[in-house]
């Protein structure tokens, strides 16, 4: 579930007539998410028609700092014409108002734009191939985007965890995950590819981050990673998510292939770009297994949230360091 804070009636409608979206219909709290809480608002509409938006309070993890950054990339993503949620700026022009949470704190609340589609989840080479497109369009639109943020889940971070969880947290996981982390963080660390083009990065672009309708990409959503990296880490990051089944046990050529072909389409990848995808790719699953680690080791047993399989990523790297051919040249000649 993902409401932390209720907002009563009145607090709902007071809070959305900030907004020239036309008067309060109806609050849902969306039980997806673990990070925020969300509602699915329904208002009249600025023409009477009704109208739908995503309302979010930014609970935990999310800096208000760097709520303008995430809230206006969406607003130049958009503009662009990726299928990106509008920021509802109010009607004094702010991005977010703040609020007091349960525990009467002030929070950050954002109103975005309802876009329709749902998350896949068994994607087949179609939809990845239109994953990879819009993800190739992301990173042209965002050429333009003037913002600029640190990517705080970079290989400084892998380590911070790994050694947060140390050798003992890692072994109670699993014995060969804290081998794995023990064989290729220190590689990772020392030869993480550098000089390659860079732009803003979703770096988090997993199937529950894409609303699909059929084939077609109808929202890039959650992008409170994004930040300022190198591009093709992004189709590292995306590959590993999409790729596998959910064990990371089974590689899936096609989709690979139908994601890797999307992503050219509209942006080719240099030859120094597919030659580091291996290795971008190692350190994308190393991010995911880390992050899950920690969460692993630190989530209370009674937190309403379901843990992520930290295995499941170090599976993948020991695929992506053994089998560089996935990105090889021969997979696109076919
Ligand atoms: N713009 C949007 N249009 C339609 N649905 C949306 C939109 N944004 C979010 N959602 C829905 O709300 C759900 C929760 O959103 P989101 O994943 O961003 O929450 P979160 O708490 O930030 O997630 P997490 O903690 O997993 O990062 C999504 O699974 C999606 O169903
Ligand atoms: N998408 C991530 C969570 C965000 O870090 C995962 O599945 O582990």
């Amino acid at each position: 579930m993902a409401v932390y804070t209720h907002l009563g009636a009145e607090d709902m409608a007071a809070l959305i007539a900030e907004f020239d979206v036309g008067t309060l219909v109806s609050a849902k709290g969306i039980a997806e998410g673990v990070s925020n809480s969300n509602w699915l608002i329904e208002t009249t509409g600025q023409d009477g028609r009704g109208a739908r938006f995503i309302l979010t309070m930014y609970e935990f993890r999310i800096d208000i700092g760097e709520l303008p950054y995430f809230l206006s990339l969406l607003d130049h993503l958009a503009a662009q014409g990726c299928p990106v949620p509008r920021t509802i700026h109010s009607r004094d022009g702010r991005l977010y108002l703040e609020r007091p949470n349960a525990a009467g704190e002030l929070k950050a609340l954002a109103l975005i734009e309802y876009l329709p589609g749902v998350s896949v989840s068994e994607p087949t080479a179609a939809q990845a191939r239109a994953v990879g497109q819009s993800l190739a369009q992301m990173h042209e639109a965002a050429a333009s985007f003037r913002g600029v943020r640190a990517n705080g889940m970079g290989v400084a971070e892998w380590r911070r965890l790994a050694d947060a969880c140390g050798v003992d947290g890692l072994a109670e996981i699993s014995p060969e995950l804290a081998r794995i982390v023990a064989e290729n963080l220190p590689r990772l660390e020392h030869d993480w590819p550098a000089g390659l083009p860079a732009s803003v990065i979703h770096a988090d672009l997993f199937p529950d981050n894409v609303l699909m309708l059929g084939s077609t990409v109808t929202g890039l959503i959650d992008f409170y990673f994004a930040c300022n990296d190198t591009t093709a880490y992004d189709v590292a990051v995306t590959h590993a998510a999409w790729c596998f089944d959910a064990s990371g046990t089974s590689f899936r050529p096609d989709l690979s292939q139908a994601l890797l072909e999307g992503y050219r389409d509209r942006r080719p990848l240099s030859a120094a770009e597919l030659a580091a995808l291996p290795r971008l790719a190692q350190g994308a699953a190393m991010r995911f297994a880390m992050s899950r680690a920690y969460d692993w080791l630190n989530t209370p047993a009674d937190a309403l949230v379901t843990k992520k399989d930290p295995m499941a990523f170090a599976r993948r790297l020991e695929f992506y360091r053994d089998h560089p051919e996935v990105f090889g040249p021969e997979v696109f000649a076919a």
